[in-house]
């Protein structure tokens, strides 16, 4: 198994009397991982954690193999940050501030004037390169953020909702490009983000977090197997011979208010119920399968956390 990106051994931050991070020990395996949990989880404070942004009140970690403590140039050089905020230089144009966080991370002025046209025509930003930051849209600032987190080449980077304030076809473009990242470059991605779509799309592993303890560590290819499937079937009578069928096939069954009752099922297709059916004699039935993936699961866990979750969060 390849080196863990990330190790964390009881890493812990308290604000004042706030807990933000609890305890967590965790190792991730190269890749493009999501990060989820509700708002004040503890997610970017994991994130700052890690990037030496903030110092852990407890524990240890270490990312790419070294220390976050150890504050040496060589992390500077392998990994990148796209924070959720902005942080661009106020007057300076996007091309003049990609470059200057190349020379930040170690490269020379000529190298990483370079690249940061590279990665500015990567993240699908044209002419506007040349305009001062401060007149840039929400979308054209999150392409300077991730230009400025890939300019030095790094091996890993850190993406605290990336794709906040895109319209459908931007968002479209930077997420096709970050889950690219890890298969076409190597370059492993941790992104932080409240949609679980998105997350479920280009990741290829989930860490959700609650409470600032890790609930659930997983490969998306685990949870497609823990993935129920919820069914609902909508009679038009005799609502209890379904139920009854559908009991003595062994399937727990739910009521619903609307009428319709309501299965899970570990099933891709309906061909079973639709046996059900036919051996029971029942008359059709409208079927509504719905796949209950990652929003099934990020409330599981959660719900095991006692975090509350508000709608937006999901
Ligand atoms: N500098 C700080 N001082 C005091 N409390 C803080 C500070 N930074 C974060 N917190 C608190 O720590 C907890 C975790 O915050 P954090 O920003 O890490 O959560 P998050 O999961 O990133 O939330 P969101 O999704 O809303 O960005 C919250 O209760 C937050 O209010």
């Amino acid at each position: 198994m390849s080196e863990p990106i990330i190790q964390t051994q009881g890493l812990g931050k308290t604000y004042g009397t706030q807990r933000a991070l609890d305890n967590v020990t965790v190792s991730v395996p190269p890749g493009t991982i999501g990060l989820l949990g509700p708002n004040g989880a503890g997610k970017t404070t994991f994130l700052k954690c890690l990037l030496n942004l903030e110092m852990p009140t407890t524990g240890t970690a270490q990312v790419l193999g070294v220390s976050i403590t150890a504050q040496n140039r060589e992390s500077r050089e392998r990994v990148g940050y796209g924070p959720e905020r902005d942080c661009h230089i106020p007057g300076m144009a996007g091309c003049e501030y990609v470059t200057y966080c190349g020379q930040l991370s170690g490269m020379s002025f000529h190298a990483a004037r370079q690249r940061a046209h590279e990665m500015l025509d990567l993240v699908g930003m044209g002419q506007e390169r040349y305009r001062s930051i401060d007149t840039y849209s929400t979308g054209m600032r999150q392409r300077a953020k991730l230009a400025q987190a890939l300019v030095h080449d790094p091996k890993l980077i850190i993406l605290d909702e990336p794709t906040n304030g895109l319209d459908p076809s931007g968002r479209e473009h930077i997420l096709r490009l970050i889950g690219s990242l890890w298969k076409e470059h190597g370059i492993s991605v941790i992104v932080s983000s409240h949609l679980l779509h998105d997350v479920e799309r280009i990741c290829d592993r989930v860490l959700i977090i609650a409470n600032g303890r890790i609930v659930e560590h997983a490969s998306m290819a685990e949870l497609q197997k823990r993935r129920k499937r919820v069914v609902e079937l909508s009679p038009a009578g005799e609502v209890t011979r379904y139920e009854a069928a559908l009991r003595a096939s062994g399937h727990a069954v739910e009521h619903l208010s609307n009428g319709r009752l309501r299965v899970e099922t570990q099933e891709e297709d309906v061909g079973w119920l639709l046996q059900i059916m036919s051996q029971h004699g029942l008359p059709p039935a409208d079927i509504f399968a719905s796949p209950d993936s990652l929003h099934g699961l990020f409330l599981q866990a959660l719900a095991k956390s006692n975090q509350p979750v508000e709608a937006a969060d999901v």
